[in-house]
């Protein structure tokens, strides 16, 4: 029988996108949509000082296309406080002009492929600990995309043994590691959570590296033959004090 391979999990991940009613925006009055701002920028507060504290961590960007206008990536150290956290934001002034336009839940996840050195679980190192309970790089551009292992006659990811799995995405750590500074990655697993299997979040300074590290990737045999993918979002870096501009009407 094939072995599974053992993961190691860390905070829980919301990806939430929203598109901006603009025309409703509008017609509220400037009052409205002052205080609409500003209870706003007092949860993104709240939300810094729980980053602050390492509780979590959270990324603000403006996504470019139809597909959203702000793409929110939310990390907590259990469901219950995403929950809390999604449902704190729902309750805002600001959420009433805001369209949900797509979600996705799922675990920052770390495999154990490469062998235990001296028998200690690398998950108790604090190096691992880092990665699994990261504190989000606020660059400039941030690109998110679900994907699968594909599932299909002899391009079943879930038939390979797991050496082979691990020395595909040893070469695929390779590909990756040639952006180093340049591009930050982060993975979360979301089989039984969402649609897809993982979550795939990429950081840049320079936007054309995200283009640059998923193209080479596709010609990696862990992508070309068991890379399945479904909808991409890009964005630009938010800040909180840029939003009162963003939202100007
Ligand atoms: C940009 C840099 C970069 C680096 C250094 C990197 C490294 C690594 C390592 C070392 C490992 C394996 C062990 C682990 O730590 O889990 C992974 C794992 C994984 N990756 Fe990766 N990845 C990168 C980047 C990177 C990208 C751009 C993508 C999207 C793929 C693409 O084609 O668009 C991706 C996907 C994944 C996935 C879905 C997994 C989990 C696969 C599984 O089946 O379990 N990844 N990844």
């Amino acid at each position: 029988m094939v072995e599974a391979v053992e993961t190691m999990d860390g905070w829980y991940s919301l990806h939430d996108m929203r598109v901006m009613d603009w025309t409703s925006w509008k017609l509220a009055s400037s009052e409205e949509r002052t205080a609409a701002i500003a209870e706003f920028k007092n949860l993104l507060t709240k939300w810094e000082d729980v980053e602050e504290a390492e509780n979590g961590s959270h990324v603000m960007y403006q996504a470019i296309g139809q597909k959203a206008d702000f793409m929110f990536m939310f990390l907590r150290p259990t469901m219950e406080e995403l929950a809390d956290l999604e449902t704190a934001f729902n309750k805002t002034k600001l959420a009433e002009f805001l369209i949900p336009s797509y979600s996705y839940v799922s675990v920052i996840e770390l495999a154990k492929y490469r062998p235990q050195e001296d028998g200690v679980d690398p998950e108790t190192l604090p190096e691992t600990q880092a990665r699994l309970k990261p504190i989000l790089p606020k660059w400039n551009h941030m690109s998110f995309y679900p994907m699968s292992r594909r599932r299909e006659g002899n391009d079943n990811w879930y038939t390979l043994e797991k050496d082979a799995r691990g020395k595909l995405l040893y070469e695929h750590s390779k590909t990756g590691r040639q952006y180093a500074g340049k591009v930050k990655q982060f993975i979360s697993g979301s089989i039984g959570f969402d649609d897809m299997e993982w979550g795939v979040t990429l950081f840049a300074h320079d936007v054309l590296q995200l283009k640059k590290v998923v193209y080479q990737m596709r010609f990696d045999e862990a992508t070309a033959r068991y890379g399945e993918f479904a909808e991409f979002f890009v964005g630009n870096h938010l800040a909180k004090e840029d939003l009162a501009a963003y939202l100007h009407v």
